[in-house]
């Protein structure tokens, strides 16, 4: 509830400015524009989803990195018009340099395979959850910050390592319940656009913008497309080329018009080959329309969905062999994928595949008399050095005790009395299965 300090015809000049000595007007209480504060159930929330993130991680064998959500500007200018490079949140610092909160990670990871250059021996598989920032004019009124997991392959030029990485966002899905008849993923690769940019002799340095025009397929019109692709140069004949090739949703259909011969081709088959050796076949397909929005995608791309098609993009990913020379240095092969932490609570609220994350607690102490409070002390910290979750509670009346035992999902409530604490005992309620007895502090476990 935000005070306005402005004066209103029917209140007083004091009561419009709410009341004083408790501040006399109260700051502004929520987060700022496009964000979110996680209070606890929140919290519990996200950090199940993340524990997941973790969990398919580890078993992926992939190891955890960080890095820091301001980087410089340097790393995201990119010429190609991504929406994600025109919604910068970027700055200057005290020190005059440019910076941003950064709004994707793999930049982040290249930086970082940079720095490490021979050190950091091949393959390197890494992971990291982190926040990503976007400055959008709140005219949509979408989020301006939202959290990735990213998982990113660097030093792996086959396409073992975009099967690696799909076998992940599949386990990820398992593990919250979600099945290949709720999501998909579709799969494709960019090099299906370049053959056909050479099927019409479209130089070379316009692929990048091409991609990320075509990447709107279905958001924009077709019209609008053309005109978009033709300002680049585009013929209207190869714009239908484009478009044709594009809707291809058959592997085979795909080979009768590019060949056998092509990385395009060859790649995709072996790619759904691997799926089936990893037993998720069923969760992907070809739809040549993926491209993705990321102008540094230059091979296999794919995205998941929900087969309901009410959402957006759940994750998206795919390979990238020639980001690092865009940074001044020598190439190395590199595949990876983005999860965002929102589109997955959406889905898992459609499905009913919310858990149930009510804070739990081991026990509650309380000592019944105050002159007991420093036994009640010695018993709770000798009950969490044995690594279970107190709550020591004070100054409260019983009824309110029995209240807060169920509010906290307490199990068991030691209750430290005068009588009881002349032979050595407290008295222990099982909140579960309401039984009591009582017990000698030393056999309390
Ligand atoms: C659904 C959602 O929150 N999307 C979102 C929110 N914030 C972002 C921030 C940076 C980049 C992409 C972003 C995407």
């Amino acid at each position: 509830r935000v005070l306005s300090s402005s004066s209103s015809p029917t209140l007083t000049q004091e009561e419009a400015d709410g009341p004083v000595g408790k501040g006399s007007s109260l700051i502004d209480v929520n987060p700022p524009r496009g964000t979110r504060d996680f209070p606890p159930d929140d919290m519990r929330l996200r950090s199940w989803l993340f524990q997941n993130f973790r969990e398919v991680s580890r078993i992926l064998s992939f190891e955890e990195v960080d890095f820091p959500v301001l980087e410089s500007e340097a790393l995201f200018i990119r010429k190609a018009g991504e929406e994600i490079t025109q919604q910068l949140y970027n700055f200057e610092d005290k020190g005059g340099r440019r910076v941003v909160l950064r709004p994707e990670i793999t930049p982040s990871l290249a930086r970082l395979v940079i720095k490490q250059g021979k050190s950091a021996s091949l393959p390197l598989k890494w992971f990291t959850i982190g926040q990503c920032w976007r400055y959008e004019r709140m005219t949509r009124g979408r989020r301006r910050e939202h959290y990735q997991w990213n998982m990113d392959i660097f030093g792996v030029s086959k396409v073992r390592a975009e099967a690696e990485l799909i076998q992940a966002v599949v386990l990820l899905f398992e593990r919250l319940g979600i099945k290949s008849s709720d999501v998909g993923i579709r799969v494709s690769s960019r090099k299906v656009l370049q053959a056909v940019l050479q099927m019409y002799a479209i130089p070379e340095n316009l692929f990048t913008q091409v991609c990320v025009i075509v990447d709107k397929l279905g958001k924009i019109t077709r019209e609008e497309m053309e005109k978009e692709l033709v300002s680049l140069g585009v013929s209207t004949k190869a714009v239908n080329g484009i478009i044709e090739v594009l809707s291809l949703k058959s592997l085979s259909k795909l080979e009768e018009v590019l060949g056998s011969e092509g990385e395009a081709v060859s790649e995709l088959k072996k790619l759904f080959s691997l799926a089936e050796s990893y037993g998720y076949a069923d969760w992907i397909c070809f739809d040549a329309s993926v491209v993705r929005g990321l102008a540094y995608y230059t091979g296999i791309v794919f995205e998941a969905f929900d087969r309901q098609g009410k959402l957006r993009a759940i994750c998206g990913g795919g390979r990238y062999d020639r980001l690092l020379s865009t940074f001044g240095t020598d190439d190395i092969p590199a595949c990876g994928f983005g999860f965002g932490d929102a589109v997955i609570v959406e889905l898992l609220k459609e499905k009913a595949l919310l858990p149930d994350l009510s804070h739990k607690v081991d026990d509650i102490v309380f000592p019944l008399d105050e002159v007991l409070d420093g036994t009640a002390s010695s018993i709770a910290s000798s009950l969490r050095k044995k690594g279970r979750s107190v709550d020591l509670v004070e100054d409260k009346r019983l009824k309110w005790v029995f209240k807060h035992a169920e509010r906290i999902g307490a199990s068991r409530l030691i209750l430290v009395g005068n009588s009881e604490w002349e032979r050595g005992a407290v008295r222990v309620k099982n909140l579960s299965t309401r039984e009591e007895f009582e017990v000698k502090i030393d056999e309390l476990d």
